[in-house]
């Protein structure tokens, strides 16, 4: 897998670095962030994946949620990676919720887009054995994100049980088959069988979870898609149901931006910190 280093810059006492390299899996170079702490210059670190949502680069993360300060106090490993492959030759749509910079974090089944957009595949599988070949990364993981992110960073963990060590995110879309982001992009992706939706879905797959692992949310009240897109409410129904844990914090004033993550992502890196440490 080739690997090309496009920015390296001191940060916190670590190095925020942007890489490029060749993803098999998604059949395009992808573009990754990825902050080391001081820490990691003296042995293996546990790695946080942070997936962001619409319209986002691997840039807005490492540039805006102001994280990094945080990771080096608790010696963590971000990895941000772009939210969709990318190139002349993947498909694409003329909107912002679908196509390349709206990936959904699923493997698409239908054409055009089943070419490329496997980034399912690609974050649970791909981009962590790309991470572990560095001694500096441990395989001790967790994953978050935002928005679309969320919706990720939720069904990862549900899918993938015992693979992270904890699960966060920030104003997720917990229910894309009853909202119209998700639906019309699971529409294109996964064809209109809904059944076919309901393994991408984290209030779905929640009722069947083999593994209970505790999740934590936070949500702004003045969030401009909360009533539309998000609907923690949802989420909240779906894990009393099952008994699931959930932590799910609403927050007064706040709206869908990076000033909301940026606001509340040392709580999240807290969070991650303890489970990272423990078993
Ligand atoms: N109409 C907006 C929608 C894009 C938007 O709000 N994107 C959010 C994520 S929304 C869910 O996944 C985002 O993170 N934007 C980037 C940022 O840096 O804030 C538009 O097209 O702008």
């Amino acid at each position: 897998m080739t690997t090309e280093r496009l920015e390296h810059r001191a940060c916190f006492g670590g190095w925020q670095d942007v890489y490029r390299h060749r993803s098999e899996v998604l059949g395009c170079d992808m573009s990754v962030g990825v902050y080391y702490p001081p820490q990691a210059a003296d042995g293996p670190c546990p790695v946080l994946y942070w997936l962001s949502g619409l319209t986002c680069s691997e840039q807005n993360f490492i540039t805006k949620a102001g994280a990094q300060r945080y990771a080096a106090q608790h010696g963590i490993i971000l990895v941000a990676p772009d939210t969709s492959p990318r190139g002349a030759d993947v498909a694409d749509a003329q909107r912002y919720d679908l196509g390349q910079g709206a990936g959904f974090y699923l493997d698409a089944t239908q054409p055009p887009w089943a070419a490329h957009y496997r980034m399912h595949e690609y974050i649970a599988q791909e981009l962590p054995a790309w991470v572990e070949a560095d001694p500096a990364a441990s395989d001790v993981r967790a994953i978050a994100g935002h928005s679309m992110g969320g919706h990720g960073a939720l069904v990862l963990a549900l899918r993938n049980p015992g693979r992270y060590r904890s699960v966060s995110a920030f104003a997720p879309i917990v229910a894309p088959s009853q909202v119209p982001w998700g639906e019309q992009a699971f529409a294109a992706y996964l064809g209109e069988d809904r059944a076919a939706w309901r393994r991408w879905d984290a209030c779905a797959l929640i009722a069947d979870a083999r593994e209970r692992l505790p999740l934590l949310v936070d949500q702004g009240e003045a969030d401009e898609f909360l009533a539309t897109q998000l609907r923690p409410e949802l989420l909240r129904a779906a894990c009393a149901a099952a008994g699931h844990p959930l932590t799910l914090h609403l927050r007064p004033g706040y709206d869908h931006s990076y000033y909301f993550i940026a606001s509340f992502i040392g709580e999240h890196l807290a969070w991650h910190a303890a489970a990272l440490r423990g078993g």
